[in-house]
């Protein structure tokens, strides 16, 4: 069944229109990938679907019925999440970070799920009372992960996760993100580095603003279009 339906979508910053008749599907348990250049326009498409921009045409639909028009909260209570790039906070501590992802959970439920997800991060565990400040990069995303894994969401949104990280913590990024999704988790992840491809059922790649090529994995490890535009060959 189809978990988020986007048809035809068009979108921008004020007068300038920067996504063009963008269709895209994601199925429940599906990891789909977004792949494009800087500038192809991923961040504005993710941020159109948790509505911090506006749909200014086409259709939104999640778990089908139309979101769109709705304001973000409402988009978020429903069961999306947001991973912008940036992701934590750091004047609050571990603890607190992961407090604010579950914002709209009791205490006890956010304890509950805390503990697994020490057990998944143990690097966070032990600095939980520490603030994020004191977090090196690839920890910093790694607790940005968790924050959002913490509402157990029914769609994650993640722009970029590799970004600013060294190769040894990208590595660490995609296994985590392997082990969401072998519990089910649905995942549309916005990303230039090809190792995510690795992640991914089906993805799109972005240029200007539309969709040039999709794809299951194999079809787009096997496209010339996107050999092309991820090694120039
Ligand atoms: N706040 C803004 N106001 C006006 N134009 C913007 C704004 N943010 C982005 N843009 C423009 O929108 C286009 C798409 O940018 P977007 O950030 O969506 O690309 P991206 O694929 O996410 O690339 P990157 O990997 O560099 O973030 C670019 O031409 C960019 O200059």
């Amino acid at each position: 069944m189809s978990r988020l339906i986007l048809k035809d979508v068009e979108s921008g910053y004020g007068p300038m229109q920067i996504l063009w008749g963008i269709d895209l599907t994601v199925n429940e348990s599906e990891t789909v990938i977004l792949l494009g250049a800087n500038s192809a326009g991923k961040t504005t498409l993710l941020r159109t679907i948790i509505g911090l921009l506006p749909c200014t045409g086409g259709s939104i639909l999640f778990e089908g019925e139309p979101i769109h028009n709705l304001p973000p909260d409402q988009r978020i209570r429903r069961g999306i999440a947001y991973m912008s790039e940036l992701g934590v906070f750091p004047g609050l501590t571990i603890e607190e970070n992961i407090r604010l992802g579950g914002y709209f959970l009791s205490g006890a439920e956010v304890r509950r799920r805390s503990t697994r997800l020490y057990e998944l991060f143990p690097a966070l565990a032990n600095k939980r009372r520490e603030q994020a400040a004191s977090l090196s990069g690839g920890q910093r995303k790694m607790l940005g992960i968790a924050k959002v894994l913490v509402s157990e969401p029914k769609l994650l949104l993640m722009d970029e996760p590799s970004s600013g990280l060294a190769p040894v913590f990208v590595k660490q990024v995609v296994d985590v993100l392997k082990y969401a999704i072998t519990g089910g988790m649905t995942l549309l992840i916005a990303e230039q580095n090809i190792a995510f491809l690795s992640l991914a059922d089906r993805g799109y790649l972005l240029e200007g603003g539309q969709v040039k090529h999709s794809g299951t994995r194999a079809e787009l490890e096997s496209s010339d279009v996107v050999r092309e535009a991820y090694f120039g060959l």
